[in-house]
């Protein structure tokens, strides 16, 4: 009997340790196996470590390495094999047809990102969502709809003097600093994304670019929410935090996000007592007022508007203002682009000349027209698109895609990965150079035909191109977004020219700075910059 037992218990000893051994076997020859062939700079493959967790690594390089695995393995692969810290399963997808059909398939509704918790805590009192982390409910049903009223184009065109006076408050800080001074374009553009959104949206002028001045002057609303998202991030890359609210440094964190709320329920505060809107007022502001919760039927409370507006900033803010950074750093490396968006400009009398020395300036239907401009911005949006970890979904039960090819499991993660679909060459033709002549094709940003020749779900077309996503969660801000990024790059390359400052180490050195903040990449050190006058 007894040495039944010990049979027993060493068989299932045995089984157990095999199985466990040939886990980890497995585990770390995919590893060792994506060490060594792994087509992506030394950098970025020194950052899958064994203990590495490519969720959390606070670096635009986990884009990059996830990038690198789809030109790898296809545009199809699971991410739980190089997880060793792994909270959950995730299917990564990079495919055009598949992404489509993710988006548009009814069942994977489930807001699955596992970041957007701590935005709830960021922004909100009592862990009320936002209109980015909701899920996709009668609750957000309910809301979008009314709020997607102020980013009509009636809307735009009505208030774009609103949108276009921020770029013009920047073009006359850079005047007033002289082309020797470097100036941090970064913060120079933030402060201007501030200011467009707190004008169109809630017509108020936090003048967030007079009193950035072009020097170090500080906004303290911009600063709350910097500093605020840099500490809601510290919890992304060290999930043992959130038991922590005892120690001082977690305390410091959740104190950053009372300060952006103090702000937030301040505008709040305003926009109640201001009292009912007008009829013809649209805004932001306004819309919320006018939302309804439909469980209630009653308007929105304070706690839920609190972190309904603040969202709008900080969805809207860094987005904008890294794209925009992003775009004049890439026009600054590449002066034959330079020279056709000058061009452009003169032919529609936007750019100063000794004749005209204060140009033209672009009314909202002119926008349109500067096609060359809208391709370079295009084309940065491709190479560095703001959201580059894209989205989550998921579903509760099991989901088949790709004609049944494709099971997502119940409880499983899909991650669309939208800086793997914009930078593969699986996707694109020279996928890493910035062209932005190629926007001349139209288009362009659909899916080539698949190579099977099926029609899927997507009957046959889908998007290869997608900064703001697709499908019903697609950005809201949209329009606003790229209205405010022609109208404020027009009027900067209308009057100067941009030279990268020697401080910043070359093209070399801003990689070298580029770090995520929630998602969003920045450049760390900023973007000094020389504006140097057209006249
Ligand atoms: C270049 C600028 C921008 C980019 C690249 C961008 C990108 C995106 C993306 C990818 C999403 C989907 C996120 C997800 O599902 O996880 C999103 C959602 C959203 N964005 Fe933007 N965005 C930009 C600017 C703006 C602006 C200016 C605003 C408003 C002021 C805004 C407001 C929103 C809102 C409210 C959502 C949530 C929509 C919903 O779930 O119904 N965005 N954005």
């Amino acid at each position: 009997m007894a040495y039944s037992l010990v049979l027993v218990l060493l068989v299932a000893t045995s089984a157990v340790f095999f199985l466990v051994a040939s886990k980890t076997a497995k585990w770390l020859r995919a590893f060792l196996y994506l060490r060594q062939r792994l087509p992506c700079s030394e950098r970025a493959r020194s950052l899958l470590s064994p203990t590495g967790d490519l969720a959390n690594m606070n670096t635009p390089d986990r884009h990059r390495v996830v990038t690198a695995l789809a030109e790898q393995f296809g545009p199809v692969f699971y991410l739980r094999a190089l997880w060793l810290q792994a909270r959950y399963t995730a299917v990564a997808i990079a495919d055009p047809y598949l992404i489509s059909e993710v988006l548009s398939n009814e069942a994977l509704d489930k807001q699955s990102s596992h970041g957007y918790w701590i935005i709830d805590k960021m922004m909100s009192d009592h862990g009320e969502v936002n209109l980015v982390s909701s899920q996709t409910d009668a609750y957000w049903r309910s809301i979008r709809k009314v709020v997607a009223t102020s980013f009509s184009t009636q809307q735009l065109k009505k208030n774009y003097h609103k949108v276009a006076a921020a770029g013009e408050d920047l073009v006359q800080v850079l005047k007033d600093n002289g082309a020797d001074k470097a100036i941090d374009m970064h913060h120079g553009l933030l402060c201007v994304t501030v200011d467009v959104i707190s004008r169109f949206g809630f017509n108020q002028n936090f003048g967030a670019v007079t009193s950035f001045g072009g020097g170090s002057g500080q906004h303290e609303f911009l600063d709350s929410i910097l500093v605020a998202t840099v500490e809601a991030q510290e919890f992304l890359k060290k999930p043992l935090r959130k038991f922590l609210g005892f120690l001082p440094h977690v305390r410091h964190s959740y104190a950053t996000f009372e300060h952006f709320k103090t702000f937030m329920r301040n505008l709040v505060n305003q926009v109640k007592a201001a009292g009912e809107p007008a009829a013809d007022d649209m805004t932001i502001a306004a819309q919320l007022m006018r939302c309804k919760d439909p469980a209630t039927n009653k308007p929105l409370s304070d706690g839920q508007l609190l972190p309904m507006a603040s969202m709008f900033f900080w969805a809207g803010y860094d987005t904008t203002g890294n794209t925009m950074t992003w775009t004049i750093f890439q026009i600054s490396q590449h002066p034959k682009v330079e020279a056709k968006i000058v061009e452009e400009l003169r032919h529609h009398a936007f750019l100063a000349t000794p004749d005209k020395p204060v140009p033209e300036t672009p009314k909202f239907e002119d926008l349109t027209r500067l096609t060359y401009l809208q391709s370079v911005i295009k084309e940065a949006q491709r190479l560095y698109p703001a959201v580059g970890q894209g989205t989550g979904r998921s579903s509760d039960v099991d989901v088949w895609l790709d004609n049944g090819k494709l099971k997502i499991p119940a409880g499983t993660t899909v991650w669309v990965m939208t800086h793997a679909l914009q930078n593969t060459s699986h996707i694109w033709e020279d996928h890493d150079q910035f062209i932005p002549e190629r926007w001349e094709e139209a288009g362009i940003e659909n899916a080539r035909p698949r190579e099977d020749g099926q029609k899927g779900a997507d009957n046959g077309s889908a998007k290869r191109w997608m900064p703001f996503l697709e499908g019903r969660r697609n950005c809201v801000g949209q329009p606003l977004a790229r209205t405010s990024m022609a109208s404020t790059l027009c009027r900067l390359y209308g009057n100067f020219s941009f030279r990268l400052a020697d401080e910043m180490g070359g093209p070399e050195g801003v990689r070298d700075s580029e770090s995520l903040a929630l998602a969003i990449i920045n450049p760390s050190n900023g973007m000094f910059m020389h504006a140097i006058p057209r006249v």
